[in-house]
């Protein structure tokens, strides 16, 4: 029985990693299989990408990003998929053609970079107003150099012109949550009926 891929991106403090832990226990309550995960992973690989990034940039951290993004879907994501599970990713490629491009890579090089990835079954693009963004990023603080003061209104756009690309590249239409205005349990509700209506179509 192959499982489910669907994956969460948006800009920093979109509510990406809330939908994520709601999504596994909600999914879990209602009896789905489910393996929540995020990239970059918690591997050895991951770990240096994600707490890095003030070490590494431009194509050394999209190919660290990218080999870290392979070995987990070799590793861990493939295998979940192959016992029948609904693995819910928090970040995937659309991190890479977005935060990777702010950092100066050309997109085709990301592109020919991530066209081995698994393409997922469902796409959800996570987003807010920007000025929402940014008093919730000021609040929690910072993840990464990615998240600094003024950076939400470009990432937010980059997301939006990323869902074209991103098509073409063979991923699904995204379905976008807008966090300002739905509360993580109802987000995660209309995630968990595509996931239904996806599963019941085999
Ligand atoms: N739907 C929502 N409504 C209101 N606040 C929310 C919602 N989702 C998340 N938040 C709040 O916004 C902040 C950022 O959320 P979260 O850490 O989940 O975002 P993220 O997209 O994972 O961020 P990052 O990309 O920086 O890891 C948190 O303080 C969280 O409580
Ligand atoms: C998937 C992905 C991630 N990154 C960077 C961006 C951030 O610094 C971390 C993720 O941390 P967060 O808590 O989810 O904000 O990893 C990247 O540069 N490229 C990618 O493709």
């Amino acid at each position: 029985m192959p499982g489910l891929f669907v994956t969460l991106d948006g800009p920093g403090g979109a509510g990406k990693s809330t939908l994520t832990r709601l999504l596994g226990e909600r999914l879990a309550a209602a009896g789905h299989p489910v393996h929540i995960t995020r990239q970059p992973s918690d591997g050895p690989l991951g770990t240096l990408a994600r707490h890095q990034t003030a070490t590494y940039s431009g194509t050394a951290l999209a190919c660290l990003v990218a080999a870290d993004r392979y070995h987990h879907l070799d590793t861990e994501i493939g295998p979940a998929l192959t016992t029948g599970a609904v693995v819910v990713c928090d970040r995937y490629v659309a991190a890479s053609y977005v935060l990777q491009t702010r950092d100066g890579v050309p997109l085709d090089y990301l592109r020919h970079l991530n066209a081995r990835a698994t393409r997922p079954d469902l796409a959800v693009l996570v987003t807010a107003d920007p000025r929402l963004l940014e008093e919730r990023l000021t609040t929690r603080g910072a993840h990464s150099r990615f998240e600094h003061t003024g950076s939400s209104a470009i990432e937010a756009r980059l997301y939006e012109e990323t869902a074209a690309v991103l098509i073409e590249d063979g991923f699904p239409p995204y379905h976008r949550i807008d966090t300002g205005t739905v509360a993580p349990e109802v987000a995660a509700a209309a995630i968990i009926d595509r996931i239904s209506r996806l599963s019941s179509r085999g």
